[in-house]
């Protein structure tokens, strides 16, 4: 049985609630983007309202218009370029700490913030746990000139890289494409088993018109799992 909505939404604010346990006074920290990551968001801004000193970087204008809202400090990564703490939800997360983010489109300033970050840590609830990444679509941001080509580009070296399955641009409202903080695109492949995420990384990486994907690989520190039987916490066996 799946879970309802408003325990699902239960879930995602009690990894957070956990998560605020990790920032400390003077923190330079990221905030996350997404329905999980917005809940942390608020106790964020309910700390700071009893007076915690921290100076945060948004992953996205809608956590900078809400993190604005709740008047928490915030600043750039051209201003604070080391960040000690990011805290971000994630689309899907497998037993190695690999993630598939970008759900929400915020793919490309998440990995810069996640990449400035000491430790990046992910909340989010149970259903996002994965054995082989690729129950949920990879979001791939890509520039607007030569589309078509670089789809098919990504769709061969996905078989390359063993994955199988479809590609397509991501609508936003009606049936305009969705357009990312940075003007992009975003191309979700539905690769139902990624065998290798570190073979296709690469082989993305290369596509000359992909501006960032979203396998987020050896980034997660730690995550903070939470479901019917509580909060849960994997640690990377690196960190
Ligand atoms: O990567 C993201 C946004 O780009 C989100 O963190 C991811 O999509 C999870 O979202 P949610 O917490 O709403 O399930």
């Amino acid at each position: 049985m799946t879970d309802s909505a408003a325990t699902v939404a239960g879930y995602k604010a009690a990894a957070a609630k956990a998560a605020i346990d990790l920032v400390k006074p003077g923190m330079r920290l990221g905030l996350g983007t997404g329905t999980t990551a917005a809940p942390f968001v608020e106790e964020v801004g309910a700390r700071v309202r009893e007076g915690l000193e921290v100076i945060c970087v948004p992953t996205s204008e809608a956590t900078r218009a809400h993190a604005a809202a709740l008047n928490i400090p915030l600043t750039t990564l051209d201003d604070t370029p080391h960040l000690d703490l990011t805290v971000d939800g994630a689309d899907e997360i497998d037993d190695q700490l690999r993630l598939i983010k970008g759900g929400g489109g915020a793919l490309l300033r998440e990995k810069i913030v996640a990449t400035a970050s000491e430790r990046m840590v992910v909340i989010a609830d149970d259903s996002k746990l994965s054995k082989t990444l690729g129950s949920h679509p990879l979001p791939i941001e890509v520039v607007r000139f030569g589309l078509n080509p670089t789809m098919l580009l990504i769709q061969a070296l996905a078989a390359e890289a063993g994955c199988e399955g479809e590609i397509r641009l991501r609508r936003g409202e009606g049936d305009r494409p969705f357009v990312t903080d940075q003007g992009n695109l975003i191309v979700d492949c539905a690769f139902p088993r990624i065998a290798e995420p570190e073979v296709l990384a690469f082989a993305l990486a290369r596509v000359p018109g992909v501006v960032e994907h979203g396998l987020f690989l050896g980034l997660c520190d730690m995550a903070i799992v939470a479901g019917a039987n509580g909060v849960k916490i994997y640690r990377h066996p690196g960190a």
